[in-house]
């Protein structure tokens, strides 16, 4: 069975131009003009783009005393809704806990994604056997990409001298650096303090991670990085401390690269002084909202490009979930959903604004993403042997957002009320059509795992760079006698 998409205008991430596309077998067959096939979907006044890429999601989550409520189910449906077609979960392993038993974990979970999924690995806990599993994770199990969370203190948190060995473990076996930046003493001193002086509420969340924060740890991260020689790919860029550090790094040449939020990009902090508990507590995550300088350097970011990939981090928890917090901010689960908006939003408020071009957003929701995880041009591209994870994009189609309408399991949504223009017509995951105008089509179980291998292109630059820099003896003719 073939599928063509007919009389749409193909946007890449470097390209626009007419032309229809067959796909056979899940994978792009064809490109051209006029082309027939068994089954045609209409494309006409719409752009046919790669499907998005969600490199930061958290499905069924262990966290904070709880789970995350969106599993690999109701996220992946979330997802391909909103014309998202693969998702990148991190798996965590527990304290001593060997890598491999985490993944086992992890798969077991993911066995129901109705799209194409992969894995970052988290470095939790630093030991001998942390060191040699890296090596079978990225050479074995097809993951590339290590996180560290430099915030959470008493729980994920690694602290420097991990940190640093890790980073060179990465570096000699090809991987990549990732980090929660933000510097989780500090947070834990705050936190302390204001809950002391009787700060109990959700507002206290914000004020217990300002942005010096975030700035310190993203400028640590990033000179640990380059003392150890590795790419560095920093999650959840909320302001312009952090955002000011990454593009410092990169004009120096540094491979470095930041990832703002859909939510940072659009909701700020004035939602946590909302005088409903339910509202700020469903707005507390990691790092929080900020103000709309901060917003306006991430915006800045994205047109200039130095920052790199708009992500989620959906981690979505119940009212009833972000309730435990209540007389103690910091027992509020952290996380805030977003895989359904996060391309209407982007489209809005990015395309429709003229802050991107339509080029600038499918390289940001999806193909730079997909180069830097190693998985382009199987992902992240219209191109003749690409999987046909594709979104026929319509430009007029609108929507208020309503947890009322939406594919997440949970009772509210984050942009609720939010009107957007530019909504899928059609998603499709390696050729299966999942949203069809509206209508939900998707198969639980059909998304498959994305293996990604290591040393990919700037690991293998990094890594010339770093042999051509490397300390050298010098080979000296005159040499005074010692002890004389
Ligand atoms: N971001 C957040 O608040 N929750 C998810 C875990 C993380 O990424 O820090
Ligand atoms: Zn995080």
């Amino acid at each position: 069975m073939t599928t063509v998409i007919k009389n749409g205008t193909i946007v890449t991430h470097d390209l626009t131009y007419k032309a229809d596309v067959l796909i056979e077998g899940g994978k792009i067959a064809q490109i051209g003009p006029n082309l027939t096939g068994d089954t045609a979907l209409d494309a006409t006044g719409a752009y046919v783009m790669p499907g998005g890429i969600d490199p930061h999601v958290h499905l069924e989550m262990p966290f904070m005393g709880t789970y995350s409520t969106d599993d690999f189910e109701s996220g992946t449906r979330a997802a391909l809704a909103g014309g998202t077609t693969m998702v990148v979960d991190f798996c965590l392993p527990n304290q001593g806990e060997s890598l491999l038993d985490a993944i086992k974990r992890w798969d077991n979970k993911s066995t129901r994604a109705n799209c194409d999924y992969s894995f970052h690995m988290a470095v939790t806990w630093w030991g001998e056997q942390v060191f040699n599993d890296m090596k079978t994770v990225i050479e074995e199990r097809g993951i590339n990409t290590f996180k560290h969370f430099l915030a959470y203190k008493g729980a994920l948190m690694v602290n420097d001298d991990e940190l640093y060995s890790s980073f060179n473990r990465l570096s000699e076996l090809g991987g990549i650096a990732m980090v929660h930046a933000e510097n989780g003493d500090v947070v834990a001193e705050l936190a302390a303090k204001l809950k002391a002086a009787g700060n109990t509420g959700p507002e206290a969340h914000a004020y217990s991670r300002p942005p010096q924060v975030e700035g310190e740890a993203t400028n640590r991260a990033i000179m640990i990085a380059d003392m150890a020689g590795v790419p560095l790919y920093v999650v959840h860029t909320s302001c312009e401390e952090s955002h000011e550090a990454i593009r410092r790094a990169r004009q120096q040449g540094k491979r470095v690269w930041g990832e703002p939020l859909i939510q940072h990009l659009t909701l700020d902090d004035s939602e946590y002084f909302n005088p409903d508990w339910d509202h700020a507590a469903r707005r507390v995550m990691s790092p929080p909202f900020r103000n709309k300088q901060h917003q306006d350097s991430l915006w800045a970011g994205l047109q200039s490009g130095s920052l790199s990939v708009v992500a989620t981090d959906h981690c979505a928890f119940t009212t009833e979930q972000k309730r435990y917090g209540v007389g103690d901010f910091t027992k509020i689960p952290n996380g805030t959903g977003g895989l359904e908006d996060r391309m209407p939003m982007l489209w809005t408020h990015g395309v429709e604004t003229g802050r991107l071009t339509m080029n600038e957003f499918v390289a940001v929701t999806s193909t730079n993403i997909a180069k830097i995880l190693n998985c382009y041009p199987r992902k992240g591209a219209i191109a003749v042997g690409a999987d046909a994870d594709i979104v026929v994009w319509d430009p007029a189609k609108t929507k208020t957002i309503s947890a009322s309408a939406q594919q997440s399991a949970i009772d509210y949504n984050v942009f609720e009320g939010k009107e957007v223009k530019g909504l899928p017509r059609f998603t499709l995951t390696r050729g299966q059509v999942a949203i069809h105008d509206g209508e939900v089509r998707t198969q639980e179980g059909h998304g498959q795992f994305v293996k990604r291998a290591g040393n990919g292109v700037t690991n293998r630059a990094l890594s010339t760079w770093k042999d051509l820099t490397a300390p050298r003896p010098v080979q000296r003719t005159g040499i005074p006698a010692t002890g004389v």
